[in-house]
């Protein structure tokens, strides 16, 4: 799959220190979901039952593809000290050990969410209620992750960059707009925040020691790019499918 190239006409430059790197990938925020209308809305408390619920099911499907994508990039890394680190990832959302407690998992947190806003497991599994522009926008970046260069694969992983923010903000104005959902199920977000963050500190050293031309640099910005437009693709999906 081919990457998208911005048009540029600085690309002769040197490249960018690491820091103005690094801000350069940050500033990227600005086209996270998190400004998308529906998750406005939803974090506002503007959303019915039916719409969190069709959210939740929704999402499922990128929940599950996380790991698979993980999986697809870490058979693509020669290096076993990145390899310790990147399982991490794979056991987080698939868990280890029992089903029950904090190593049940990122998909057994989700499922717990799923009931917590009124969809059985059974329903939730059965990816019943997924739209297929979220089907194709997930399997987008695990095709993405499984075929390109394993440094380009975690470059695509820098929008969790952003993601402790929308966590926290679903964390603070959740239980007061929708007091029907159990506040155990909101765990999910609870547990993502640190491991974000963990996350990022790994994916960010790849990158900067990876892109080192002002035109490599411009390709991460563009692959960063990609996985936020995947992000989008499927709020402005799920914007319609739940009308
Ligand atoms: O709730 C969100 O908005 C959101 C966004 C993202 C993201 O930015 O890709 C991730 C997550 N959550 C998340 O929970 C998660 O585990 C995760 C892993 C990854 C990744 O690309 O490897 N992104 C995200």
């Amino acid at each position: 799959m081919e990457i998208a190239q911005a048009i540029r006409t600085d690309s002769h430059l040197p490249a960018w220190s690491p820091e103005a790197f690094e801000a350069q990938l940050r500033d990227k925020g600005r086209a996270y979901h998190i400004h998308h209308p529906f998750n406005v809305r939803m974090n506002a408390g503007g959303c019915t039952p039916d719409e969190i619920r069709c959210w939740v099911a929704n999402r499922f499907y990128y929940q599950i593809c996380i790991p698979r994508k993980d999986a697809a990039i870490l058979a693509n890394m020669p290096d076993r000290a990145h390899r310790r680190l990147w399982l991490e990832r794979i056991l987080d959302h698939d868990g280890h050990g029992d089903y029950e407690g904090s190593a049940a998992g990122g998909i057994e947190a989700w499922t717990r969410l799923g009931e917590a806003v009124g969809i059985s497991r059974e329903d939730l599994w059965s990816l019943q209620g997924v739209v297929p522009a979220v089907r194709f926008a997930c399997d987008a970046y695990v095709n993405f992750a499984a075929k390109a260069p394993w440094q380009e694969a975690v470059c695509s992983s820098l929008t969790e960059m952003f993601a402790p923010q929308i966590h926290k903000d679903r964390l603070a104005t959740w239980p007061t707009h929708y007091p029907w959902i159990e506040s155990d199920g909101l765990a999910y977000f609870r547990n993502r925040i640190p491991l974000a963050t963990r996350d990022v500190k790994h994916g960010l050293q790849v990158t900067l020691a990876h892109f080192q031309t002002r035109q490599a640099q411009h390709h991460a910005l563009d692959i960063l790019q990609f996985k936020l437009d995947i992000l989008w693709t499927m709020l402005d999906a799920i914007e319609k499918a739940c009308q």
